[in-house]
């Protein structure tokens, strides 16, 4: 299988939470988490890091690793593997980019029917600080056909 190596990062304060508004490309126009690839040179937690300053220009010394959601889309071979870190320690205040306009949201008022549609399900676990697993079959990129969620510890 060919597997692409993803980031995304959430930047969190207590009750709030940093999306950004993607300005272009994939995914374009929907509320996400901060990230992107994994260059060769670079390790995945390096790259997140990279991602979240080129994106909106935090610096997150402390990145925690809370998520590993694998993304296969009907009729496609490439598996999107995402690590999603957050953090509560991090410098500076977010700055719209080309690529992300960063809002504050309440924990309780996240636009999920702005989101990638996956969100829902896994998004509770991030807020309520539990590690986890997930696996989403798409078909297109609006429907879910298949998928699984689980707590899982440390590595
Ligand atoms: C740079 N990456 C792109 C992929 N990505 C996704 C994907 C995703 N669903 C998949 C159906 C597309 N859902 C969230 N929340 N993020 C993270 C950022």
């Amino acid at each position: 299988r060919l597997r692409k190596i993803l980031t995304l990062v959430f930047v969190r304060e207590p009750g709030k939470i940093l999306l950004g508004l993607k300005k272009r490309g994939f995914g374009c126009g929907l509320w996400n988490g901060f990230g992107g690839k994994v260059e060769k040179n670079e390790t995945i937690l390096q790259g997140a890091k990279r991602e979240l300053v080129e994106e909106c220009g935090i610096q997150a010394d402390v990145l925690e690793r809370i998520g590993l959601i694998n993304f296969e889309f009907e009729n496609d071979p490439v598996i999107l593997e995402v690590h999603v870190f957050q953090t509560f320690h991090y410098i500076g205040d977010p700055v719209e980019t080309e690529e992300m306009k960063p809002e504050w949201y309440k924990d309780g008022e996240i636009p999920f029917n702005q989101m990638w549609p996956d969100d829902k399900y896994w998004f509770p676990y991030m807020l309520q600080k539990r590690k986890f697993e997930a696996y989403f079959l798409f078909k297109g990129m609006d429907t879910i056909l298949d998928y699984w969620i689980k707590e899982s510890l440390n590595d």
